[in-house]
């Protein structure tokens, strides 16, 4: 069982990823300034459990076969319990992850919108944004999680709550038997 992230060129996916991982540096995530950088899919297997998919991105500079190679990923993997769709706190929904967003409704696989870099954008554009994504979310969507995840991959805001939830979507959190007696 997976999950995946996804989103355009340079968004931070990678970066994600590599937070995520920040309990075990062991595992090497590269990241870049050039958009474009991740160009074939990156698969990080978390014990036994689950894989986590690091996708190259589409839009500007990202590598064509995108479409070749995500797409029908995002079709045909059975075992895929979400896809994470990654748009940039500064700027907001771009036409690129519209149909992105369009594709993951189309696949019917649960996804989740994940905002990044919010470290480095001013409010008023963040709440801006936010508000435009939300109301996209309300009124586009039937299979995304209501509400988006805001993080920033450089100062860990957000990561950890990210973390839980993906513990929580692939089943791995064990819970321990409460005692009964
Ligand atoms: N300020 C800030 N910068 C970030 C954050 N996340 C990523 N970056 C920077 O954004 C750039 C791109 O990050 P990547 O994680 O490589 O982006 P990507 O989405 O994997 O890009 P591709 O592999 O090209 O599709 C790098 O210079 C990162 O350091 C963040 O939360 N805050
Ligand atoms: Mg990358």
């Amino acid at each position: 069982m997976g999950v995946c992230f996804i989103g355009r060129s340079n968004v931070g996916k990678s970066s994600l990823i590599k937070a995520l991982f920040s309990l075990t540096p062991e595992v090497e995530v590269r990241v870049s300034k050039t958009p474009g950088h991740t160009k074939k899919m990156n698969f990080f297997k978390v014990g036994k459990a689950f894989t986590l998919v690091d996708m190259p991105g589409y839009g500007h500079r990202a590598p064509r076969d995108f479409v070749d190679m995500v797409e029908p990923y995002l079709y045909t993997r059975k075992n895929l319990v979400r896809t994470f769709l990654l748009v940039d706190g500064s700027v907001g929904l771009q036409t690129a992850d519209q149909i992105a967003l369009e594709m993951c409704e189309e696949t019917k696989c649960p996804y989740v919108m994940v905002v990044t870099k919010i470290d480095k954008c001013g409010q008023g554009a963040l709440l801006t944004n936010l508000l435009k994504l939300q109301d996209v979310i309300n009124t586009q969507t039937s299979s995304c999680f209501p509400q988006p995840f805001l993080i920033s991959s450089v100062n860990y805001w957000g990561i950890h709550l990210l973390r839980c939830f993906i513990t929580h979507v692939t089943g791995s959190t064990r819970l321990r038997e409460t005692s009964k007696s």
